[in-house]
C-alpha cells in the first residue's frame, strides 16, 4: 500500500492539531509536513501534543513544497492565507481539502477555474461535521413549507469571521430551496454570537403561525470535524475541480425541496 502524503496548513491551530493527531493514526495516510507562522520551525507532532516525529512546520507553502512531495494539503488557517496556499498547491498539482472559511464566492470561483485548468481536485466545505451537513440538508427540506426563518450561529470568541461559513451556506441552501437566488447576501437573517465557553453551534429557527421548528447542531469538540476531513483526503485525488463534502456524503447537494429524494408537492394544498 502506497500511503497518500498529506500536509496540514494551520497544524498548530485548534482544528489543525486534531487533524495532525488523527493523521498519525492512519496507516494509509502519511503526515509529511505542515504550515504555520508563529509555530514555524517547531516539530509538528510536538505542537499537536502527539510527541516528537522529526518533521518541522514550514513557514510558507513554497518552503513546504520545496522540502517534500505532497499529494494533499489540508487547510485550516484564515481566508487569505488559505487562498495563497490553494493557488500555490494547484500550480504544483497538489490536491486540496479546505476547511478555512471567509473566502468570497469570487475567490472560490477563481479556485474552481484554476483547479479545472490544472486537473486538480479540491474539497471545500465550511463544515466537516456530518451533523452540521445534515442540519443544512434538513433546513433545505423544511424551507419550502415554512418560508420564514432566521439563523443563530454561536461560536468561541477567537473566531475571526462573521457570519460563519456554515451559516452563509445554510442561508444559501434555504434560498435555493425557496427558489430564490443564493448570492452572498442571503435573504435569511443571520445572528452571530461570539462568547467564551462556546465551540461551534447553530440553530435554524422556522416560524409559522402558531408553531416554530428549530433545527440545531452543536460541535462540542473539534474532533467532530476529523472523520469528514479524513474522508475528503481519501477521495480528493479522484476529483477534478472544487467539490463539497455534501456531494461525497450524499450525492448531489439539496438543490430545492426535491434534493433529499422527495417529490415536492405544492404546500399549502
Ligand atoms: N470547515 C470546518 O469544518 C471548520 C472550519 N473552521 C475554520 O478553520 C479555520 C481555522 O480555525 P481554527 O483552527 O479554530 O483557528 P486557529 O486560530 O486555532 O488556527 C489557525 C492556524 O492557522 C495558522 N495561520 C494563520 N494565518 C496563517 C498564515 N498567514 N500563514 C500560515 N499559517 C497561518 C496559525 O498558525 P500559527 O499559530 O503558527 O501562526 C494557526 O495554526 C477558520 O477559518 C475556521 O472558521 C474551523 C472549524 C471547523
Ligand atoms: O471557526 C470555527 O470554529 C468554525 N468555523 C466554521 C464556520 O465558519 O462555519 C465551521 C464551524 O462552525 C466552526
Amino acid at each position: 500500500m502506497v500511503a497518500l502524503r498529506v500536509a496540514v496548513a494551520g497544524a498548530s491551530g485548534k482544528v489543525g492539531r486534531e487533524v495532525v493527531t488523527a493523521l498519525l493514526r492512519e496507516p494509509d495516510l502519511q503526515l509529511v509536513g505542515g504550515i504555520g507562522r508563529r509555530s514555524a520551525g517547531q516539530d509538528i507532532g510536538e505542537v499537536a501534543g502527539a510527541g516528537r516525529i522529526g518533521i518541522p512546520i514550514d513557514r510558507d507553502v513554497r518552503q513546504l513544497l520545496q522540502r517534500t512531495p505532497v499529494d494533499v494539503l489540508v487547510d485550516f488557517t484564515e481566508a487569505q492565507a488559505a487562498l495563497a496556499h490553494a493557488f500555490a498547491c494547484v500550480d504544483a498539482g497538489v490536491h486540496l481539502v479546505v476547511g478555512t472559511t471567509g473566502m468570497s464566492r469570487a475567490e472560490l470561483e477563481d479556485l474552481e477555474t484554476r483547479c479545472r485548468q490544472r486537473g486538480v481536485g479540491a474539497v471545500v466545505s465550511p463544515n466537516f461535521a456530518v451533523g452540521a451537513l445534515l442540519m443544512m440538508r434538513l433546513a433545505a427540506i423544511v424551507a419550502p413549507y415554512m418560508p420564514r426563518c432566521e439563523i443563530v450561529e454561536m461560536h468561541h470568541d477567537a473566531k475571526l469571521d462573521a457570519p460563519s461559513g456554515t451559516a452563509l451556506r445554510t442561508a444559501a441552501l434555504i434560498a435555493q430551496a425557496r427558489g430564490q437566488g443564493d448570492d452572498d447576501r442571503p435573504a435569511v437573517p443571520i445572528h452571530s454570537v461570539r462568547l467564551p465557553g462556546l465551540v461551534a453551534h447553530q440553530a435554524v429557527i422556522f416560524g409559522l403561525e402558531g408553531q416554530t421548528l428549530t433545527i440545531r447542531h452543536d460541535s462540542t469538540s473539534r474532533r467532530s470535524y476529523v472523520p469528514g476531513v479524513l474522508l475528503a483526503v481519501r477521495r480528493v485525488t479522484e476529483l477534478r475541480g472544487v467539490h463539497s463534502l455534501e456531494e461525497i456524503l450524499f450525492g448531489a447537494p439539496p438543490a430545492g425541496a426535491g434534493g433529499a429524494g422527495l417529490t415536492p408537492r405544492p404546500y399549502p394544498a
